[in-house]
Parts: structure tokens; sequence; C-alpha cells
């Protein structure tokens, strides 16, 4: 066992003892997909339907409760997407933060998948929204509770800055975007400067980013993307960020396999955390299981994929050392 110092709880720490405590590196991407959401959820706001936004908020936020409540005896870390809650205006972001308190409450991490990013002085109160907090008339206010963002780097080292401040001195995380899962990633992050594809400069930048941000296990508050769909880029960017947890989009819908992420993990089984958005939450759709389930038994479906997932990624994560 790592030894505990007496320091402040660094984001990589909290990270590490979800995936002990749950013995599972799964994020469980909650991305509402309205038409998707099982029909006995929405019944039970039926009388909001005259306000199409509060109806689909109300319908959200109750959907992702019951996700989170099937869920969280299996994994400890969830993402939001927030682009599924920004479709509902306010409504819908009211059902974001929401979702993030709930999710909160029971003792998830709760990354938010924002990928934000800009000059400076906007950056900063990005990341005041997100991993920081407001001052208002001398009383202090959090807008969002998530414990770590994804951010996108295209701007520049002074356009992160401010998001590596905020995550060092609230104990948040970032994770930096270094080779997105989509196929057109390749358009710009694989471009040659130099000798170097983009995004491996990107991933030397992250790396040193992270050296003052490192905790007891050996991780640092700054992580990066990688899409799981890159196998190849995966086992060269590990290399060049082993303190950085590496937070892996691309495994089920996206088509990628526990044998294309077994790179992204150290030697000491952690270092990753693998998402799933909709082979989680929309199991019981999945065309494979459609004799096994429905939308009546959804939950059992969902359920049922982590549980496969996390058997699946058990054949490639090192056994965990500490
Ligand atoms: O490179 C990236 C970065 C982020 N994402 C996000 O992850 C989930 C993936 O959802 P699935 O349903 O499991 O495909 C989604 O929120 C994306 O916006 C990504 O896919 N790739």
């Amino acid at each position: 066992m790592a030894i505990a110092i007496n320091r402040k709880a660094n984001f990589s720490d909290k990270l590490t003892t979800a995936i002990q405590k749950k013995n599972c590196c799964v994020v469980v991407g909650l991305d509402p997909h309205f038409d998707l959401i099982p029909e006995s959820i929405k019944q039970q706001f039926s009388k909001l339907q005259d306000d199409a936004f509060k109806y689909a908020a109300n319908v959200i936020l109750e959907f992702n409760k019951q996700v989170i409540d099937t869920l969280e005896h299996l994994v400890g870390i969830v993402k939001l997407q927030i682009a599924f809650y920004e479709l509902y205006g306010w409504q819908g972001i009211w059902s974001y933060a929401e979702t993030i308190h709930y999710a909160k409450q029971k003792g998830l991490i709760v990354i938010g998948d924002v990928k934000r990013g800009d000059v400076p002085n906007t950056a900063a109160a990005y990341a005041n929204a997100h991993i920081g907090q407001v001052s208002i008339n001398n009383t202090t206010q959090i807008a969002f509770q998530s414990d770590a963002i994804t951010v996108n780097p295209l701007l520049g080292v002074d356009s992160i800055l401010p998001f590596i401040k905020n995550a060092e001195t609230y104990d948040k995380g970032i994770f930096v975007l270094a080779k997105t899962s989509n196929p057109s990633s390749v358009e710009f992050q694989d471009l040659l400067c130099g000798t170097k594809k983009l995004h491996q400069i990107i991933a030397e930048k992250i790396h040193t980013w992270g050296s003052r941000s490192i905790g007891t296990y050996g991780y640092s508050a700054i992580g990066a993307v990688v899409g799981a769909t890159y196998p190849e880029d995966i086992l060269i960017l590990r290399k060049t960020m082993p303190n950085a947890y590496l937070l892996i989009p691309g495994y089920g819908s996206q088509g990628a396999t526990a044998e294309d992420i077994k790179n992204c993990f150290n030697s000491d089984g952690y270092g990753a955390i693998i998402n799933a958005s909709r082979s989680i939450l929309y199991a019981y759709n999945n065309r494979s299981w459609k004799d096994k389930y429905g939308a009546q038994t959804w939950k059992e479906a969902a359920q049922n994929a982590v549980m496969n997932m996390k058997e699946d990624l058990n054949k490639c994560v090192p056994a965990q050392t500490r």
C-alpha cells in the first residue's frame, strides 16, 4: 500500500481511490439521448409536456438519477457530455447541474465533458464556472460541482493555464484533448510539426504541465483525452505522459474493443479510465440483445453492459499493484 502523507486531496488520488473502491476503471457517460429514454420515465412527467424544455430537463434528470442508482455499486466515475444538456436551454443546464450534484452526493467522481478553451481572460471564467468558484458580494458560490473537465488546447498554452491554476488551487482535474476518437482527428492532430505529430507535442506539454500536481500514487491532476480508436497512438502517448491519467472514449458504440485499449494502462494497473456512453445507457436497445432486454428491463441491460465491459477490460488491465 502507498503511504498516504498528509497532503491536499489531489484529484488523481481521488480518481485512483475511486477505481480501487469499485475495482473498476469504467466511466459511465451520462449522455441523455431523449428519444432513447424509456417511456416509463417520460410518463412520470407527462403533465409538463406543454413546456417542452422543462419536460425534457425533468425527464433527463430522473433518468440520470436512476442510471446512477442502478450503477453506483459497480462504477465510481461518471462523465456528462454537456452538449446533450445545452440542447434544452437553461432547463437543460439545470438538469446538468442537478445531475452533478446528485452524483457527488453518491460519492462519485464527476467529469464535465465541456471541451473548453479560450483567450486567458475568458478561459479563467470557464475554469471558475466548472472547476472553481465565483465571489459575489463577499459570498463564494460554486456554479458546477464537477471534479474535472475536458479542455481544448488549440488556442495555446495561455488558454490552458487558467484551468491548470484552478486544478492546482481547488484539487480539481483537467483532461486535455490530445488525440480524439473521431475519424477526422487525423486531419489536424496528426499534422507533422517538424518530425513530430501535433498530438505528440500536445502530449509533451501535458506531461510538463502535470509535474506540479503529482499525487501520492504518482499521477498528476493534468490528464489527457486519447481515443480508443487509435491504438498505435495510445502506445506512444502512454509513454510520453507516464504520470497522466488518460480518459479514453471510443469503446463500444464507436467500435473500439478491449484489445485496442490494452496499452493505455501503466504497469501498476492504473493510469487510464475508459468511457462508454450509449453502449451502457441504451444497452437495452442493442440489436444483439434484442431477445434478452427491452425498455422495461433497461436497468438490467445497463448493469449487464457495465459488467461485461469490466470483464472485457480486466483481461487487458495489468494487475493493480497497490
Ligand atoms: O475524443 C473524444 C472525446 C470525447 N468523446 C465523448 O465521449 C463520449 C462517447 O460516447 P459513446 O456513446 O460511448 O460513443 C461522448 O460524450 C463524446 O462526446 C468522444 O467520443 N471522443
